[in-house]
């Protein structure tokens, strides 16, 4: 069985909006209903869990019956920061899925996750124990003391940006959270980084330019744009 995690639980400050991204209407829906179709509509994705904003479990589950998105099975809460909330959603799996079935966590932000990149996502998984989507840095990179001037280049041949899904069996990541409880690791930016901090080395799934993080209103409109295109490609 393969499980997808959405992670919908952040206020959204850096939109600067009323209500938190995930929620915000774009074009004919809620942002967070583009990422749900995203894994209802991939063949292999058997449930969804979304870790959401107190105060929004209804809301999401109206919009959910609305959109037919009949694969999603629960709804938690977060916790203080993103590590907390993952955990809160992997404690749920863990009493309602096999400690084998492979999870698929996911930034309930990044809408134009392709079935391409599921796949790739569950096929690495499952050839090494788990997967992380990542893209090359094409972009020159620059470390800064001050935020404004550097005098240190960090060549970008072997940089990687991460994305997500972060995929792992849940007994992995079960344990990944137990370990970060033992050693006092708190407030990782991501699943990946916490793998890391346990020494455990990262491999790496298909990501895509495409595969954004919708965090700034500009983000917005890119996703805009984005969505007209790809929509052309499927009716074409
Ligand atoms: C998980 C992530 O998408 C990897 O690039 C990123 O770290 C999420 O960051 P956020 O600050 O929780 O949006």
């Amino acid at each position: 069985m393969n499980v997808a995690l959405l992670t919908a639980a952040g206020s959204g400050t850096r939109m600067k909006q009323d209500i938190p991204k995930q929620f915000m209407h774009i074009n004919d829906k809620p942002l967070i209903i583009y990422t749900l179709e995203a894994f209802q509509n991939h063949p292999n994705i058997d449930a969804i869990l979304v870790v959401c904003l107190d105060g929004w479990h209804e809301v999401l589950r109206a919009y959910a019956n609305q959109f037919n998105i009949t694969k999603l099975k629960w709804i938690v809460s977060g916790g203080k920061t993103g590590q907390e909330s993952i955990c809160n959603g992997l404690k749920c799996l863990e009493k309602e899925i096999s400690s084998e079935d492979i999870v698929l966590i996911h930034d309930g932000n990044r809408a134009l996750v392709s079935s391409d990149i599921i796949s790739d996502s569950i096929a690495q998984c499952k050839i090494h124990g788990g997967a992380v989507a990542v893209i090359p840095c094409t972009e020159a990179v620059f470390k800064s003391e001050d935020g404004s001037t550097s005098n240190t280049s960090i060549p970008r041949n072997n940089l990687y940006r991460t994305q997500t899904p972060h995929t792992y069996p849940l007994k992995k990541l079960l344990w990944a959270h137990e370990m970060a409880k033992e050693k006092n690791i708190v407030n990782t930016v991501a699943t990946c980084t916490l793998m890391v901090e346990l020494g455990e080395r990262i491999y790496f799934s298909k990501g895509s330019e495409k595969n954004i993080k919708i965090t700034t209103v500009e983000d917005i409109d890119l996703f805009k744009s984005l969505l007209t295109s790809e929509r052309e490609k499927w009716l074409k």
